[in-house]
């Protein structure tokens, strides 16, 4: 039996509620409101009671009459009428579930009254008013729009149309069994989806959400990621980011930090030890990135990739040096002419700074600038490109200074030596005197014992020049010099120089590789293409292989002896390359380097930066020299040794600052001074010159900047030189020297040296200072003065007096 509610049933047979429950009371029937529901038996009394007054039976008889006539015209007519009616009922299941119950509730009674009583379809009116009933008979055609809107509104949607598809499925289940079945089946399908949803969304809208962070939390639990094995920093790092490198947290790096001693925040450098030490504390190994600079070209020196099977001999790159009028300009001239002009009948000589000879069909490549001046500038700048030294000694005149200045350059260089005895064709020749000599400086010849080789030549007649270049092949083998013929080149530059119709030309020395014209170009700080390149005998050339000289042209600017060239891959490169050295050209040659001082000298010891002192020792005369040689010699201090590279009687000059300058060294003076082009070059190179006159005081200032010690206090200032131009003897003031102030000026309380040919002979305080009769307080340069020296009167026309204060210096 089915069941109506007492609402329903009022309505189907047009009375109130009320008049209803009143009906049911006369029939002894009790219900509690107009929701309670009519059983077969109370409804049948009803009927009963109802047909008799004419009402529920007549209209149902004329209901399908309205019904059939109604249907179309409201399917017909306004179905869009329908469709909004749908909507607003869509709009009711969004805002209340609870609504949906009474309102559908009563659809599935009304259906199933449809069910068993066809007239009853006048339930459709019901449907004006509850929606989803329609919607259950036209299935196929309403149910598109629906679902249309469930994707538009997933959430609230999905749920209440999936209570309507349940219901309709149950209605159209009821009415029409499995004879639905497609309709069914989809309502199904949209079920399901609805279903999964209904069941993760069940406590409603709000509850899903608010689920959603508390489900969330618990499931994710905060694992820390794993450590990394191994992580690479450049220079330094902040908290930041060596806490992800880490895979941790800032703050747990900076409470590790805390913990080891380190205040840090989190955008806070770190230094090397801090982060080591943070690595070390978790285990992970730690590297420091070390960065190529592209801009610096010495870098492709080093980084030179050594393919043994590519490798093949190359000459050897020979400098000649010795003393003055010994013949070097001869010697390269000689071997030049016999070699290079009789080998190529209407060669052209150029000199381009280097040339070629063979010898044995071996290939010798000269350096063509006598002397050790290119030498040591190269070697300034860092450029090593000679394998072989040649120190030519006038047989007739043996050892002299240059000589040995030569022979200490060449060891400094580490380059092997040969010794050229020249001039034998003198009658004074005397070659036993030159060996004898030269075994002094450390030089003993095969025949004595040792390991150096002595040829004797005459270079202006061409004798013996075939035994020294075969000598020059022999030392090269043993050096087994090599270069890669196919690689990119690189070398040095000899020398350049700006050419009026050629722009600039630069003479290179190829010593790795092989340079080609057309190769793209850096060169010091200058770059380019390589224009058009001519050889030594003023050839063009296409290429050049290792160890060949070449003049070439093609460069923006003019670089300078001893910069370094290499060939990059394209035209690109080079150009940014040179572009960023031209910037950094001038800061970069005024830093390169810091040279060594005694200031210096401890926290470049400390830094591993200095394991050696090298010192060059300038006295008044030989035997001081040989006195001071020995005492700092003898200077021990842990870590670090004074190596003497030079030594000589005389006044510093400007070989004694440029061999400073290459092996960087610093230069003592004992009682001597430099001369004023040595006073330039050093203050050029940044070449420190220690002046004294009392040995022990030298040692002591050794020592103490070896240890750290030196007193860092007062330091010597040069204020003014005066040259004394008339003495004039008075008795009992003793010699007044009438000078002029040549450089600076000089105070009545400035210290005095007095000095005589590049030779303090005494050094004391100024006695009085007067310009005509009157003292004067200071002199300056270009006034005229007269001066006498405390505790001394033996001043003599020429010489020179230097004033000099003590003044107070920062350190840093
Ligand atoms: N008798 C003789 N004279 C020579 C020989 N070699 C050079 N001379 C002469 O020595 C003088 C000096 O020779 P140079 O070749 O100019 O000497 P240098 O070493 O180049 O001299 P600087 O360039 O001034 O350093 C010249 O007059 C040469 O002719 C030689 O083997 N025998």
């Amino acid at each position: 039996m089915t069941k109506i509610r007492v609402h329903e049933y009022a309505k189907k047979v047009n009375k109130s509620s009320k008049e209803v429950i009143e009906e049911l009371n006369k029939l002894n029937i009790t219900v509690s409101n107009h929701m309670s529901t009519l059983t077969g038996d109370a409804l049948s009394k009803l009927d009963t009671v109802y047909n008799q007054k004419g009402g529920a039976s007549n209209q149902n008889t004329s209901a399908p009459k309205q019904d059939q006539q109604a249907k179309p015209a409201s399917t017909g007519q306004t179905q869009k009428v329908e469709k909004r009616k749908e909507d607003r009922m869509t709009e009711q299941n969004k805002t209340t579930r609870s609504n949906n119950a009474p309102q559908n509730r009563p659809n599935n009674a009304s259906n199933n009254n449809a069910s068993q009583n066809r007239p009853n379809n006048a339930s459709n009116n019901n449907a004006s008013q509850n929606r989803p009933k329609p919607a259950s008979n036209n299935n196929a055609s309403q149910n598109k729009p629906r679902t249309a809107s469930n994707n538009d509104k997933p959430k609230t949607n999905q749920r209440n149309n999936n209570q309507g598809n349940q219901n309709r499925n149950n209605d159209s289940n009821d009415r029409f069994g499995g004879n639905s079945n497609s309709g069914g089946n989809r309502n199904n399908n949209n079920n399901k989806g609805g279903g999964g949803f209904n069941q993760r969304k069940k406590p409603g809208i709000h509850g899903g959400k608010r689920r959603h962070p508390k489900t969330h939390q618990p499931t994710i639990p905060v694992v820390p990621k794993e450590l990394p094995e191994k992580i690479t920093f450049y220079e330094s790092l902040s908290v930041a980011e060596l806490a992800k490198k880490l895979h941790r947290e800032p703050s747990e790096i900076i409470k590790k930090l805390f913990m080891l001693g380190v205040m840090a925040t989190i955008n806070q450098d770190l230094d090397k030890d801090a982060i080591e030490l943070i690595c070390t504390d978790y285990g992970v190994e730690v590297e420091e990135e070390i960065r190529i600079d592209k801009t610096d070209l010495e870098v492709y020196f080093d980084q030179t990739e050594v393919v043994e099977e590519e490798l093949g001999e190359r000459p050897p790159v020979v400098t000649i040096m010795g003393h003055v009028d010994h013949g070097k300009t001869t010697l390269l001239d000689s071997i030049r002419n016999t070699k290079v002009t009789a080998g190529e009948a209407g060669g052209i000589t150029q000199h381009i700074g280097a040339y070629q000879v063979v010898e044995n069909g071996k290939k010798i490549t000269f350096l063509d600038t006598p002397g050790h001046a290119a030498f040591t500038t190269m070697r300034a700048r860092g450029a090593k490109i000679t394998d072989l030294a040649i120190i030519v000694v006038a047989a007739d005149d043996g050892v002299m200074p240059q000589t040995v200045e030569a022979i200490n350059h060449a060891k400094a260089a580490e380059v092997p030596i040969i010794v050229a005895v020249n001039k034998m064709d003198k009658p004074t020749a005397n070659p036993d005197r030159v060996m004898q000599e030269l075994t002094e400086h450390g030089l003993v010849p095969e025949d004595w014992g040792g390991d150096t080789i002595f040829v004797p030549i005459s270079a202006l007649k061409g004798e013996g020049i075939d035994t020294l270049l075969e000598m020059i092949l022999l030392v090269a083998e043993v050096g087994e010099l090599k270069a890669n013929p196919k690689r990119t080149a690189l070398g040095t530059v000899i020398e350049a120089q700006l050419d009026k119709g050629r722009g600039s030309v630069a003479t290179l020395l190829v010593q790795d590789g092989t340079l080609r014209v057309g190769d793209p170009i850096v060169v010091g700080h200058a770059y380019g293409r390589v224009r058009a390149m001519v050889n030594d005998i003023g050839r063009r050339v296409k290429e050049a292989g290792p160890s060949t000289p070449v003049e070439i042209t093609g460069l923006n600017d003019v670089p300078q002896a001893g910069d370094r060239f290499v060939v990059f891959e394209d035209e690109k490169s080079a150009r940014q390359v040179g572009e960023s050295r031209a910037m950094t050209a001038i800061q970069a040659s005024r830093s390169e380097k810091q040279r060594i001082t005694l200031d210096n000298l401890f926290e470049q010891m400390s830094q591993g930066e200095v394991k050696e002192l090298n010192v060059i020792v300038k006295a008044d005369v030989q035997g001081t020299v040989e006195a001071m040689a020995a005492s700092l010699m003898k200077i021990e201090v842990e870590g670090v040794n004074v190596k003497i590279i030079h030594t000589g009687a005389g006044a510093i000059t400007e070989s004694d600052i440029s061999l400073a300058a290459a092996s960087n060294a610093i230069v003592i003076g004992f009682n001597v001074r430099p001369d004023v082009n040595a006073k330039r070059a050093a203050e050029a190179e940044g070449v420190e010159i220690r002046l004294h006159r009392v040995i022990y005081k030298v040692i002591e200032e050794i020592e103490a900047a070896m240890k750290g010690m030196l007193d860092p206090e007062f330091e010597e200032k040069i204020i003014g030189q005066a040259e004394v131009r008339q003495t004039i003897k008075v008795s009992k003031v003793g010699t007044i020297a009438g000078s002029y102030i040549t450089e600076g000026k000089i105070t009545r309380d400035s210290g005095l040296r007095v000095i005589r040919e590049g030779i303090v002979i005494f050094e004391g305080e100024i006695d009085s200072l007067k310009r005509f009769k009157d003292d004067a307080k200071e002199v300056a340069k270009g006034y005229e003065c007269g001066i006498t020296v405390k505790n001394f009167n033996d001043v003599k026309e020429g010489d020179i007096l230097e004033a000099f204060i003590m003044e107070e210096i920062k350190r840093a």
